[in-house]
C-alpha cells in the first residue's frame, strides 16, 4: 500500500506540475515552494481550483495537492524505482493469469498460448528481480568481510549461500518471500486507512496513543509498538474484517480424523474459510463493525482459532511477525504525518475473492497533511 500511496502521489505530482506550470512557473518537484507557502499563496489556491476543474482521479484534489507537500517533505519517497513498480506489476498480472490458465482446458492452452505465456514472463521477471537483489548483496557482504569488516543484519542472504543451500533454492526462497510481503501489506494497509478514515474517533484516539507513547520522537521503533495496545488491536481487527488469504487447505494424509463429531477420511481436502469464521456472529458481537476495541476488553469469549489471519500450525505464515512490524510503523507514521478522510463521493468498498481477498474497486482516501 505505501508502494501504492507512493504511486498515486508520484504521478499526482508530476501530472499537478504539469498542469499548474503556467500558472506557477514551476517545471519540477526541486522548484516547488515549501508546504506553507503551498497551502496560504494565492497561485496555488488558482492551481487548487485548476486541479478540481480538470482532475478525474483520484477524486480528491487535497490528496493530490497535499502528498505533494509530503513526498517534497519525503515521508514517501518521490520515486518509486522502476523495477520495483515492474515487479508489483508482474505479481497482478501472475495472480489474474493463474485464474485465467487454472480455467482454461488443456486443449485452449494450445489454441491460445497467450495467458500462460505471460504467466511465464511475470515469474521469470520477478525471479530476476530477485536475483538481481540476492548477488548485489552477497558481493557486498563478500567485500566486507574481505576487508575484515562485521557484516551486521542485512544478513539472511549471507547466512542462505552459506548453509549449504543450492543457489537455486536461495533465489527461489527469497523470491517467494518477496512475493508474499506485496499483496499482504499493501492490502491490510489499504483496508486499516480505509476503516479508520471512517472513524475518525478511534483514528483520533490512535494518534493521541502514537503521540503519547513517541513524546516528541517522530519515528516510532519496534519497541515502542509494546506500549500502542490500540495499534495492535486496530491491526488485528483490519486482519479479522479483511484476511488477505481468505481461506486455506489442507490433507491429511496419513490417518482418519475426527473434528467436532465429523469424521474425516485420511486424504480427504480440507478447506477452511477462515474468512467466515471470523465474520461468525457466534464468535463476536456484531461481527461486521470495526471494533478494535474487542481485542483490548477481551470480553467476547470467541474460540482462540476463531479468527486465523495468518494460519495456524507449522505451515503458519513466516512472514507474520515482520508484517505486524512493517504494518504497525508504516500505519502509525502516516497517522502522524496526515489526517485520513473517506472518499467525499461515499463510496463504499467491499472485500471480493480474486485468489487473494481484494477491494472490489479502488479506495480512495484524502490525506491531509498535518
Ligand atoms: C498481513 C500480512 C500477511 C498475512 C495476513 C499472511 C497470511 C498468510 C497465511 C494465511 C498463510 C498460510 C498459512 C497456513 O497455511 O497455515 C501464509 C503463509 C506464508 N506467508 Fe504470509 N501473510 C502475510 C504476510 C507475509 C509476509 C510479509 C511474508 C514474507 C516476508 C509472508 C510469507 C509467507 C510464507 C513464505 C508462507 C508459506 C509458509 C509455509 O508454507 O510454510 N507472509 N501467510
Amino acid at each position: 500500500m505505501l508502494q501504492q500511496v507512493m504511486r498515486v502521489s508520484w504521478r499526482g505530482v508530476s501530472s499537478m506540475i504539469k498542469w499548474a506550470e503556467p500558472v506557477t512557473g514551476v517545471r519540477t518537484l526541486d522548484q516547488m515552494p515549501g508546504p506553507s507557502a503551498i497551502s496560504e499563496g494565492e497561485e496555488w489556491q488558482k492551481v487548487r481550483s485548476l486541479l478540481a476543474k480538470h482532475m478525474l482521479r483520484p477524486k480528491s484534489v487535497e490528496a493530490y495537492f497535499l502528498c505533494t507537500v509530503r513526498v517534497q517533505d519525503r515521508v514517501f519517497d518521490a520515486v518509486v524505482p522502476m523495477e520495483t513498480e515492474r515487479f508489483i506489476q508482474s505479481i497482478n498480472k501472475m495472480f489474474v493469469m493463474t485464474l485465467l490458465t487454472m480455467a482454461m482446458p488443456a486443449w485452449l492452452h494450445r489454441l491460445f498460448p497467450g495467458p500462460w505465456r505471460t504467466f511465464c514472463q511475470c515469474w521469470d521477471y520477478m525471479f530476476h528481480f530477485a536475483k538481481g537483489h540476492i548477488d548485489k548483496r552477497l558481493k557486498e557482504e563478500e567485500e566486507k568481510l574481505a576487508r575484515g569488516q562485521e557484516v551486521e543484519g542485512r544478513y539472511l542472504t549471507y547466512f542462505l549461500s552459506r548453509a549449504g543451500m543450492p543457489m537455486k533454492s536461495v533465489y527461489s526462497n527469497v523470491t517467494e518471500l518477496l512475493l508474499a510481503g506485496v499483496d499482504t501489506i499493501s492490502s491490510t494497509l489499504s483496508w486499516s486507512l480505509y476503516e479508520l478514515s471512517h472513524h475518525p474517533e478511534i483514528q483520533e484516539s490512535l494518534r493521541s496513543e502514537v503521540l503519547k507513547v513517541l513524546g516528541d520522537r517522530r519515528i516510532p521503533t519496534a519497541a515502542d509498538v509494546a506500549n500502542m495496545p490500540l495499534l495492535k488491536a486496530v491491526i488485528k481487527e483490519i486482519t479479522r474484517l479483511y484476511p488477505v488469504i481468505p481461506a486455506n487447505a489442507r490433507v491429511i494424509t496419513d490417518r482418519n480424523i475426527t473434528v467436532g463429531g465429523y469424521l474425516i477420511p485420511k486424504k480427504t481436502l480440507i478447506t477452511l474459510c477462515h474468512y467466515a469464521t471470523s465474520r461468525d456472529p457466534a464468535q463476536f458481537s456484531d461481527p461486521d463493525s470495526f471494533l478494535p476495541q474487542r481485542w483490548i476488553r477481551r470480553d467476547e469469549g470467541n474460540h482462540p482459532y476463531s479468527s486465523l489471519p495468518f494460519g495456524v500450525g507449522k505451515r503458519s505464515c513466516i512472514g507474520r511477525r515482520i508484517a505486524e512490524l512493517e504494518l504497525y510503523l508504516a500505519l502509525s507514521r502516516i497517522l502522524l504525518h496526515f489526517t485520513v478522510k473517506p472518499d467525499p463521493s461515499g463510496c463504499e468498498v467491499r472485500p471480493m475473492t480474486r485468489t487473494l481477498l481484494v477491494p472490489d474497486r479502488e479506495i480512495n482516501l484524502q490525506l491531509i497533511e498535518r
